[in-house]
């Protein structure tokens, strides 16, 4: 792995008016590694990445993508960024090849090349028989494995996917892993934000616990397993102070009494 960092995190913080949501967050992401982001709601995840992909342009530190300065030169930034929000409004009155033609044209792809890639990576997602067919008659998984597409299909050096499970079947699931596992082979950098800490503990080399704004645990599984517990949700539990469960849930169905 080499030694420079692609992604340099310096002193971020960023305030929703008065709410202070990342305190001072510094890290260096490098390149081939697979970062799984978790903390509970409202920790600062989709933050973090808004600001990473440049959707958030207002904060206060400074991050550094391959030597660019995002505050400087975004655009430059976002060509070698793939995204996947964990909601998106797909335009889906157009067809995926519509959509996909349409994203692809934004990030300067050129048309044989960008038609050609739509339609190996829509089989390659099983939509293969549904190429032409409007998205509004899609399922929310089938719409998910589009996004997902439009997420790669620049063939980006950097893969942030917020949530990107939700709404996949298990089958889906277990091809997503596989494939996150496979693109960082292919020497591409994905950080991604998931509740699935099955998922997590199985595809990241490097996990990134966020707690109130803050870097609370960052290691390998194996490494937080010594140090706290045994599972990644125990890890989790531990370290963000959620060991009241049964009184919450006590709380809920006492509520019916
Ligand atoms: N546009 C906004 N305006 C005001 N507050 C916001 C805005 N977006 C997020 N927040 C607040 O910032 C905090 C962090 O939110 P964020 O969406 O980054 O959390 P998250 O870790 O991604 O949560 P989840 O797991 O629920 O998706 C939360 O307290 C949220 O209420």
């Amino acid at each position: 792995m080499s030694d420079t960092p692609l992604i340099q995190i310096r002193n971020l913080s960023k305030s929703y008016g008065a709410k202070l949501v990342l305190k001072n967050l510094s890290l260096d992401i490098y390149p081939g590694q697979v970062i799984g982001y978790i903390g509970p709601n409202g920790a600062g995840k989709s933050t973090t990445v808004k600001i990473l992909t440049g959707l958030i342009p207002e904060f206060n530190g400074e991050v550094i993508v391959d030597g660019i300065s995002l505050q400087h030169d975004p655009q430059e930034i976002k060509k070698r960024i793939g995204y996947v929000p964990e909601n998106a409004e797909l335009y889906d009155v157009l067809t995926p090849m519509e959509y996909l033609d349409f994203v692809g044209k934004l990030y300067g792809m050129e048309e044989e090349l960008l038609t050609a890639r739509a339609m190996k990576l829509l089989s390659a997602f099983g939509l293969g028989n549904n190429l032409n067919d409007r998205m509004d008659t899609f399922s929310k998984g089938m719409k998910q494995k589009v996004l997902l597409i439009s997420g790669i299909i620049h063939n980006p050096q950097i893969i942030i996917l917020d949530e990107p499970l939700s709404g996949l079947d298990a089958n889906a699931v277990i091809m997503i892993k596989e494939l996150i596992m496979r693109l960082s082979q292919e020497g591409k950098t994905i950080f991604y934000c998931s509740h699935m800490m099955d998922v997590v503990e199985k595809v990241s080399d490097r996990i990134l616990l966020i707690n109130k704004g803050e870097i609370i645990a960052d290691g390998t599984f194996e490494s937080l397993k010594q140090n706290h517990a045994d599972t990644l949700e125990r890890v989790f539990a531990k370290l963000t102070g959620r060991n009241e469960t049964d009184s919450e849930t006590d709380a809920i169905i006492n509520a019916f009494d």
